[in-house]
């Protein structure tokens, strides 16, 4: 610290009667002039003042002597005391604020204490009064150095690839405020010497604008979870004046880490309209647990915890909300089995993701048949097995912890059904699982949950069992119930129990239904096939889907081996479907066929809708491989028509999301914004606030009202049928954004008209000219469009292509020969021909071959180019 800075320190620590000359020289060892030549420096920048007398005595203000600590800040008082004092000195040091450096470990509350220190600064200070606070992580830019620096200070258009216009940096942005860099650790070698010799001149300029200088005035607090002597440039480390260690939660005194529970406990009650409370054990073990992600792991175990409890209130119907022992130990469990070195973030979600299991929605085949009660019993009938299967299959989600099952059916429900296995078993032919016990223990909790709610019931319809013994084990299980809970059960629901005890339902978590017929999914990405299957098989309850994924560089060989040993490592099957993203693939299964010997059969332009419709119609089972391919498609075709008919087609919409809506949420919003090219600037980004408490996705419901959402990202892992959500940890690593890319680009308006709309010549040739423009980079598509209006025809009538077929042909070869000049002007012809899925095994006819002759030839004439043999083939076999 500055010698200034001590003697402004040490007036400060003297209080309101403050200290004269002499006093502050023989305290720090200074002659008695120098001490006093600072002193008046700092009367001068206002910051301290004289108390008239003799000897003349100096002062803080009053003011700046209120604001530390703040009793607002749990350990303002004891362990953070040092901290506020000298962070808000080091801000309100004369003529110009101090850079400080907040260290310490994870989750200690560096962020926090960063944004704290800034509102004292803002309400307290008249030099702060309506200034910016501006916080950036720049581990977020982690991956892209260049991008990081252009962040903070700003871009000149061009001044790198994809730096399409001029950007208004941060530091442009905090010019007069405060500018909080977290982990700026990150910052590379060049941002660091910006960043020092902004502090030191406040000047600095803009990536890519070495010529012409700004200048800013900005307070920089910046923080840093690693030993700052390592990370930082000497230089850049020798300017934050004041250096300041956040003590972890080990260092904290026992009242604060109480005070902190307590704080937690209280925003979350806030958050959940019921009374809470805990269990003394419970709050123990807060309060004495090893917590090496400091307050933020204490933190999101508590909100994990009361999820719990809250989740066993609303089950339960309790009057209040109490968090026990248990609902803190299922995590801490996890917490133990994990690597804490892992990065907290990946921690923390994968954390919340295991307590969306647990929080996720039962079926209640009681509040279905309130729905539809006008239904034929027929339908009822239906409804009701479904429902049956539907809850055997969700406890086959391995993850769902047998305890989870546990909180949620009521203590002498459990205990009941647990006595009485040994008197079903005697009766029954098969020895009844006890997971298949806790499926009909959820239903009669169920049950019974509805009978509290006092309203006018639909009965479930009266399914007669056909087996008397499964009718008498239901039957003994009722007078269980009946005479130990007082619970008698209606007709309906005896032979209800019977149909959940016979053997089809019968539940086998580990063992995944036998697939007659494959489903394999292969689509581009590093890991957009595992997602879309993970989803799929999670709400199927079987392992149904099997994914391939494509990353970008990986060969079409390579894809074609890894298919290949996909489908033969399943045996038994009689056949498979391929579900592949491009249309490309789409002669891929023909040749794996030959090789693997069942048949297969191909579906392109994949989404989520027809994985489910596969996966479904995969787990019936006289499904044929033919009835499958048609369901799908089906469904893959009503999924277009329900588009279409919803008339203009909506905007599109990516969600950012996070628990307050405006942390991470809005950082991604923007950063997205900042990602968007041209063709989708039509695509809105909002940001969304998912209640950490209640998990509630309503919101985003109602968006799919009014929107195309085409992807969640963000903090909180929400699952919403038909849209793909993108962790924001992966979003900002390659495989996020080129999926996020690749989803643009599936959701743009497609140039082409709707399915099964036929189109003339003429309108073809229209929109394929901009269809082109859009995908080509080294020809005019109008030269190839003409070259198609002149070849094409001879060859649609021969394979009698409609109109769909010829314009999906049109928009294949032009994007093709585009490719083909690229690799001749790049000599990578090689390349090329790896790239596409090429076989020898087809048979082509001479005939067919010689069709695409004209054609090519024409192609070799006017480009100047050579299209290879293999190229020839494969345009054949793809016309077929
Ligand atoms: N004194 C405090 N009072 C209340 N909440 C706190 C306090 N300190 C930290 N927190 C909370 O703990 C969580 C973690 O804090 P924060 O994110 O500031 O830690 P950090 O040190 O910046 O972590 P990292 O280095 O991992 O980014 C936050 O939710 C924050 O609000």
């Amino acid at each position: 610290m500055s010698r200034l800075m001590d003697i402004y320190e040490q007036l400060r620590k003297a209080g309101n009667d403050g200290a004269t000359a002499a006093e502050i020289g023989e305290q720090l060892q200074i002659d008695r002039s120098t001490a006093s030549r600072y002193l008046n420096d700092l009367v001068k920048a206002n910051r301290i003042e004289k108390i008239s007398g003799k000897p003349v005595r100096y002062a803080v203000h009053a003011l700046v002597q209120k604001e530390a600590p703040d009793t607002n800040v749990i350990g303002s008082g004891e362990s953070l005391q040092p901290i506020l004092e000298t962070g808000m000195a080091a801000f309100l040091y004369p003529s110009r604020p101090l850079p400080i450096l907040l260290t310490g470990e994870t989750g200690t509350g560096k962020s926090y204490l960063a944004e704290k220190l800034s509102s004292l600064a803002i309400e307290n200070s008249e030099t702060y009064e309506n200034m910016p606070f501006i916080a950036f992580n720049c581990a977020d830019y982690a991956q892209n150095p260049e991008l990081l620096v252009g962040q903070i200070f700003g871009i000149k258009e061009g001044a790198f690839t994809g730096a399409t216009e001029d950007k208004v940096g941060l530091v442009e942005q905090a010019d007069g405020g405060i500018l909080f860099l977290d982990e700026i650790h990150r910052l590379p070698p060049s941002g660091q010497e910006m960043l020092f010799y902004l502090i030191d001149k406040g000047i600095y300029h803009r990536l890519g604008e070495a010529t012409q200088e700004r200048t800013a005035n900005i307070a920089l607090i910046g923080a840093t979870t690693e030993d700052s002597e390592t990370y930082l440039l000497p230089t850049l480390l020798r300017r934050f004046s004041v250096k300041l260690n956040v003590p972890s939660l080990r260092e904290r005194t026992a009242a604060e880490r109480e005070a902190l529970i307590d704080r937690f406990l209280s925003d979350e009650a806030a958050k959940m309209n019921a009374a809470l409370s805990i269990e003394e054990d419970c709050r123990e073990a807060f309060l004495t647990y090893d917590c090496p992600g400091n307050i933020g792991q204490l933190k999101s175990d508590i909100q994990i915890a009361c999820a719990r409890a809250y989740l066993r209130y609303l089950n339960r119907h309790e009057t209040k909300v109490l968090v026990k022992l248990e609902d803190f130990l299922g995590e801490k469990e996890f917490v133990e089995q994990r690597n804490w070195n892992e990065h907290k973030t990946s921690k923390q979600i994968a954390a919340r993701s295991n307590t969306e299991q647990t929080v996720y929605p039962f079926p209640n085949i009681y509040q279905r048949l309130d729905k539809q009660s006008n239904e034929e019993n027929a339908d009822m009938q239906k409804a009701v097995l479904d429902y049956i299967r539907e809850l055997t299959q969700k406890y086959k989600q391995p993850s769902l912890l047998q305890e989870s099952w546990q909180h949620l059916i009521d203590n002498d429900l459990f205990r009941v059904l647990q006595d009485a296995l040994g008197e079903l078993n005697a009766i029954l032919p098969f020895e009844l699982h006890t997971s298949q016990l806790y499926v009909i223990g959820l239903h009669l909790q169920n049950y019974r949950n509805h009978l509290l709610e006092d309203v006018q019931k639909v009965p479930i319809p009266v399914m007669i069992h056909p087996n008397a013994t499964y009718r008498e084990a239901a039957g003994k299980l009722a007078s269980h119930l009946s005479s130990e809970l007082s619970m008698g059960l209606p007709q309906e629901e005896v032979e209800l129990i019977a149909h959940f005890l016979t053997p089809e339902q019968k539940v086998q978590p580990e063992v995944t239904k036998e697939q007659e017929i494959a489903v394999v999914l292969v689509t581009h990405g590093t890991s957009t096939s595992t997602s879309m299957a993970q989803v799929t098989n999670h709400l199927l309850g079987n392992n149904v889907i099997h994914a391939v994924d494509m990353p970008l560089n990986i060969s079409a060989e390579d894809t074609y081996e890894r298919v290949k040993q996909t489908i033969n490592g399943l045996s038994h099957i009689s056949g498979a479907l391929l579900l592949v993203d491009i249309g490309s693939l789409i002669t891929m299964g023909d040749t794996i066929q030959q090789e693997v010997l069942v048949p297969i059969r191909t579906l392109s332009s994949v989404n989520l809708p027809m994985v489910l419709e596969a996966g479904r119609q995969s787990l019936i089972s006289d499904q044929t491989l033919d009835g499958m391919y048609t369901e799908t498609k089906n469904a893959f075709m009503r999924f277009v028509e329900k588009e279409q008919a919803s008339g203009v087609r909506k905007k599109r919409l990516i969600a950012t999301v996070c628990f307050t809506g405006e942390g991470a949420a809005q950082l991604l919003e923007s950063w997205i914004e900042n990602q968007l090219s041209e063709i989708d600037q039509d695509v809105l980004i909002r940001s969304v606030r998912i209640d950490p408490a209640t998990k509630d996705t309503s919101v985003l419901t109602g968006l799919k009202d009014y929107y195309d959402v085409i992807a969640i990202i963000g903090t909180v892992p929400v699952s919403i049928d038909g849209i793909p959500y993108i962790p924001a940890w992966e979003l900002l690593q390659h495989e996020g954004i080129s999926r996020m890319h690749k989803l643009l680009e599936i959701t743009r308006k497609s140039a082409l008209p709707p399915l099964n709309q036929d189109v003339s010549h003429d309108e073809i040739y229209e929109l394929i000219t901009h269809g082109l423009q859009e995908i080509i980079t080294y020809v005019n598509p109008k030269t190839i469009a003409n070259l198609l209006q002149k070849h094409i025809p001879p060859i649609r009538d021969f394979y009698d292509w409609d109109s769909n077929r010829e314009l999906g042909m049109w928009m294949h070869i032009g994007g093709l020969i585009d490719r083909i000049i690229a690799a001749n002007l790049q000599q990578s012809d090689k390349k090329l021909l790896s790239s596409i899925p090429l076989d020898n095994q087809t048979v082509l006819s001479a005939r067919e071959l010689e069709l695409w002759n004209p054609f090519c030839d024409r192609l070799e004439e006017t480009f100047h180019i050579h299209v290879p043999e293999e190229i020839k083939r494969e345009l054949a076999k793809l016309s077929r």
